[in-house]
């Protein structure tokens, strides 16, 4: 059971231009692979830009679009797990925000939609309604890696820790969210939201974010790997670049032996409470 490797995750620019997207996140996923990496991660919305009103236009089905071909090839060609952040889904006339997950040998193994949609209304700093065009997924995901379990999210997900929660009683090591917070949110809620995951949890979190570019919606960047202590161990500015982390899963192991909260979980107390 593999419990070392090494992790990219990939902050991109990303465009308006889909074919200059997905050539330039096939570009930096061979660098990463070059750099030693054994999972590649790329961020939320990467073939298109993100907003309402580009989700129908930049939609695909999965897995016979363009996106879904390049992710397979990168895949394939570099041998590596590619968690191919997120693109507009199109499935019977309904679109998703939907991440892909594909294999070394290139296949689909699994497949996540956003399941809390990104909708909120801030005065004076950010308003926006992912609900307007998306229908939101209504599943858990999680594909293990060479032994180890890993749980999906994307962006907006990370808010709710039950989530998160639910993927550790599954036995997830990992949690990764494809994400792309905003100038408002970000600089107080991004870092934060990881460590509580992380630190609730005693998994390692992964966030993913595109480049922040000029206009339209403006990411916030910051891509983040946090430890199972809440520590954040690598973290971007806000350019392209690619962040990667040497992972030991053995600190899983150290923390939840050390402070072992989730056998001293009541569960009685609470779910009488929950009852009443
Ligand atoms: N973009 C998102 O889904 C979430 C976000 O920006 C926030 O929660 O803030």
């Amino acid at each position: 059971m593999m419990r070392l490797f090494r992790a990219a995750l990939v902050q991109m620019q990303v465009g308006k231009d889909r074919t200059q997207n997905l050539v330039n996140a096939a570009k930096l996923i061979a660098e990463a692979k070059c750099d030693g990496a054994k999972l590649v991660a790329l961020p939320e919305c990467f073939n298109s830009p993100y907003g309402t009103k580009f989700f129908n236009e930049y939609a695909e089905s999965i897995p016979n679009g363009p996106t879904c071909e390049m992710l397979s090839k990168a895949a394939k060609e570099n041998s590596i797990y590619l968690v191919g952040g997120t693109l507009p889904e199109r499935e019977n006339n309904k679109l998703y925000n939907t991440c892909t997950v594909w294999s070394p040998k290139g296949e689909l193994l699994a497949k996540y939609r956003k399941m809390h949609l990104f909708d909120i209304d801030i005065p004076g700093g950010i308003t926006f309604k992912e609900s307007d065009v998306l229908q939101a997924g209504n599943e858990l995901v999680m594909f293990e890696m060479e032994g180890i379990k890993v749980g999906l999210g994307i962006c907006y997900d990370m808010r709710f820790e039950e989530l998160a929660k639910l993927y550790r009683l599954q036995g997830c090591e990992i949690l990764i969210y494809p994400g792309a917070f905003n100038m408002t949110t970000g600089p107080i809620h991004w870092e934060l939201l990881q460590r509580g995951r992380a630190l609730d949890n005693q998994v390692f979190v992964f966030a993913i974010s595109p480049a922040r570019n000029e206009q339209g919606y403006i990411a916030w960047g910051h891509s983040q790997i946090t430890n199972p202590w809440g520590k954040v161990t690598t973290q971007a500015g806000h350019s392209q670049e690619i962040i990667y982390g040497d992972i030991d899963l053995s600190e899983c192991d150290k923390i939840r032996q050390q402070i072992p909260i989730f056998t001293q979980r009541r569960t009685d107390i609470y779910d009488t409470v929950k009852n009443k």
